[in-house]
């Protein structure tokens, strides 16, 4: 996949690195990438946000952050989490082709572990928009830390990958029950695929 950037993307534009991506991924090798057909409804979900703070569950290997940083203003700031090294090192040459490296702090480890540093370590009081994509039994948990560290404000926006396939049960029960959430459903599918899969979008009420 990173063959494929560095020989079809150019360099600097973040567009074409996306581009380069899903064309591998359709017609050479699958992945587990956000791809086109949800990532337009990612791109609707940051453009309307329009967040200064952004964390991102789950790097992969950096399509899904190309396509939010090259939307954010110049001041904002997109945290990264990537629990997988072998990911991590391919996501930080997907970002810097695309030259968006100073928009995006990729960080290696657990979301568990560093979600209750992130004030002490990145300054940040509380995010505007969560993309959540990276293991399914970490969703809940995940967003219950969010809540219990205040990371999350007002209005703040949470995107959730694959809420139905490979599927969040658990999250999606918590987050379509509780009363400090509206939650809404973007019915798509799968990534480079015809399965059902969707987004689904929620804002903390406080
Ligand atoms: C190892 N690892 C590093 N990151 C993660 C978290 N992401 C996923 O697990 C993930 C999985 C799938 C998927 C896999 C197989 C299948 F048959 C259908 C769907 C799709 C996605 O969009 C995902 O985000 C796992
Ligand atoms: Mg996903």
């Amino acid at each position: 996949m990173l063959a494929a950037v560095q020989k079809n993307a150019t360099r600097g534009d973040p567009r074409s690195v996306v581009k380069a991506i899903d064309q591998f991924c359709r017609q050479k090798e699958w992945a587990m990438n956000v791809g086109d057909e949800k990532g337009c409804i990612l791109d609707s979900v940051v453009t309307e946000v329009n967040p200064a703070t952004v964390l991102e569950l789950g790097t992969y290997c950096g399509y899904s952050t190309v396509r939010i940083a090259s939307l954010l203003p110049s001041n904002a700031k997109l945290i990264t989490l990537e629990f997988n090294p072998d990911y991590a090192a391919i996501a930080r040459q997907v970002i810097a082709w695309a030259g968006l490296e100073d928009k995006v702090q990729l960080v290696e480890g657990a979301s568990g572990d560093w979600i209750p540093k992130m004030k002490e370590k990145f300054g940040i009081e509380t995010f505007d928009l969560v993309f959540l994509d990276h293991w399914k039994d970490r969703y809940l948990p995940d967003t219950k830390l969010m809540e219990e560290c205040g990371l999350l404000r007002k209005g703040s926006i949470l995107l959730a990958d694959n809420v139905i396939c490979p599927g969040t049960p658990d999250y999606l029960e918590y987050i379509r029950n509780s009363p400090r959430y509206k939650s809404q459903y973007f019915k798509s599918h799968l990534e480079y695929t015809k399965v059902e899969d969707g987004l689904e979008k929620s804002v903390f009420l406080g």
